[in-house]
């Protein structure tokens, strides 16, 4: 029977990943993504990048916004201190089960809490309720990944519900491709944010592409 992609991921990490060994599973990850099929992974160029912005933040509260198959989230849950509390949203069921079993497989996963995202429209209820669900006042550091469309909707949204504060860093990826026009001009024009952006490359490809940081200054 047909073996989704997703799928075939998941099985290079079983079988080329040693358990408990999150490197080993980013690893087989990216061998696997640049040697036999693209996926939309942040990967090791840009991954690389993300553990140097995650180990300089030392956040105590992450949210990831896409979790995919789970490999940025094993990138980040493996350099976060014990105590750190690490949402993940994940709208997509067949994503987020492959996802709980890589992040199982690196052992990782009483780090991580896969939270099932809804689609856009209750994800509008879901922020305002996290405070509440995990006992999170406000997010250190949140990583955007998720659908393109929804970088700046969402953004706004955890500023309403008091989910950022000073200090508060957002790393977006793929604000070049395949693009959130809207949400660059939103946080370029805005006093609230000094941002500025990391060249790099989209994932497995020589294509440009730019993580964006932002920090909140106000
Ligand atoms: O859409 C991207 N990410 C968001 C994924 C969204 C979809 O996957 C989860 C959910 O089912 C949704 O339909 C993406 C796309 C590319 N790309 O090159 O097309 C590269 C990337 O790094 C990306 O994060
Ligand atoms: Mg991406």
């Amino acid at each position: 029977s047909f073996v989704s992609l997703r799928q075939r991921i998941l099985s290079a990490v079983q079988k080329n990943a040693t358990r408990g060994d999150p490197r080993s599973v980013i690893r087989a990850i990216d061998q696997f993504c640049s040697q036999k099929e693209w996926a939309m992974n942040v990967g090791n160029e840009k991954g690389c990048i993300l553990d140097s912005v995650v180990s300089e933040v030392n956040p105590a509260t992450v949210l990831e916004l896409g979790t995919y198959c789970g490999y940025s989230t094993v990138r980040i849950a493996s350099l976060l201190p014990p105590y750190a509390k690490f949402i993940t949203l994940e709208f997509n069921p067949d994503f987020a089960a492959v996802a709980r079993q890589v992040i199982a497989w690196a052992g990782l996963e009483d780090k991580v809490k896969i939270k099932p995202c809804l689609v856009e429209g209750a994800s509008s209820d879901w922020i305002p309720k996290i405070k509440e669900q995990f006992g999170i006042k406000t997010f250190d550091l949140v990583f955007l990944d998720h659908w393109k469309e929804h970088y700046l909707s969402d953004t706004k949204l955890m500023e309403e519900c008091g989910l950022l504060r000073k200090g508060s860093v957002l790393l977006a990826d793929n604000v070049i491709c395949p693009g959130a026009p809207d949400y660059v001009e939103y946080v370029r024009s805005s006093p609230r944010y000094k941002s500025h952006y990391f060249r790099s490359h989209l994932e497995y490809t020589k294509a440009e592409e730019n993580l964006w940081y932002l920090g909140i200054i106000e």
